[in-house]
């Protein structure tokens, strides 16, 4: 995957058009969501997702992120349930943030940007595989976890600790045993609509499912996140953050909530 794009002012969401025409597409992600415009969809089952610690492997730092990737070779981590229809596997998550704690989320509620946003990819297993999944209309879906300041999470500080072996873009560490479950809030409330990666290339795959209910994170915890690097040993250091794309045009989608 080519690296040219990025977060910067050279290379930054409003560029990516250039080299990714699905960047105006019609179901581009994230978006804001206007809670009052959402329609209750009482046909929306509760979300079932299914974490085996087992299957985590390693942390990388990939060049605009950091992500925590999974074994997917079985069904022991896996969303079912909610709005999707089948089995779709866990594959990593990772997270958005700002240069600062007044923004950093990718989805928006009212306007409302969070300090960070955390994405769960899972893949639809009706393919046989990630790369293939993602070029079909249902086949991810990612769980949006919003995070607002508060005290300090301890289930991230895991996560927070291993960040100093992943400074620079490229590198990875071990990151065995860790239980997605626990960055999870206690209700499992959720907006739904159909989008896409809010990363190059933007494929228009991905059945969104934001939680309603954000979980914390201490400024403390936010400053770890930006003290890695977009960059690779020996280039010109940059600070990662601000590793966000804006909201995009809703184009007459209909936000559904599994909510009362
Ligand atoms: N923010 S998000 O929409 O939840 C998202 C989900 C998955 C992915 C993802 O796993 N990958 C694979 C690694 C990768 C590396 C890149 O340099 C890149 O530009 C995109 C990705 C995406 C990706 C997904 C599907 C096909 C190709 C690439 C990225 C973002
Ligand atoms: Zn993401």
């Amino acid at each position: 995957m080519s690296h040219g794009w990025g977060y910067g002012p050279h290379n930054g969401p409003d560029t990516w058009i250039e080299s990714c025409p699905n960047a105006d597409g019609p179901r581009q992600s994230p978006i804001n969501i206007i809670p009052g415009q959402t329609s209750f969809d009482p046909t929306l089952k509760p979300l079932k997702l299914k974490y085996d610690p087992s299957n985590s492997t390693d942390i990388i730092n990939n060049g605009h992120s950091f992500q925590v990737s999974f074994l997917d070779d079985t069904d022991s981590s896996t969303l079912t349930g909610g709005p999707v229809t089948g089995t779709y596997r866990l594959k990593q998550f990772h997270f958005h943030w700002g240069a600062s704690d007044d923004r950093g989320s990718e989805h928006t509620i009212n306007g409302i940007k969070f300090p960070t946003e955390l994405h769960l990819v899972h893949w639809n297993t009706k393919y046989p595989n990630f790369g293939d999944a993602a070029s079909k209309p249902d086949g991810l879906a990612v769980v949006g976890v919003f995070l607002k300041i508060g005290a300090a999470n301890p289930k991230l500080q895991k996560v927070i600790d291993a960040l100093d072996a992943i400074k620079t873009k490229g590198k990875q560490t071990p990151f065995t045993n860790f239980n997605c479950k626990t960055l999870l809030p206690a209700s499992l409330d959720y907006w739904t609509y159909d989008g896409s990666l809010t990363t190059p290339p933007l494929l228009e795959s991905v059945t969104w499912i934001v939680l309603k209910e954000p979980i914390s994170v201490s400024s403390a915890q936010m400053c770890k996140f930006r003290s890695l690097m977009f960059s690779g040993d020996g280039e010109a250091p940059s600070c990662m953050q601000d590793n966000f794309r804006p909201p995009q045009a809703l184009k007459g989608r209909v936000v559904r909530r599994s909510f009362k």
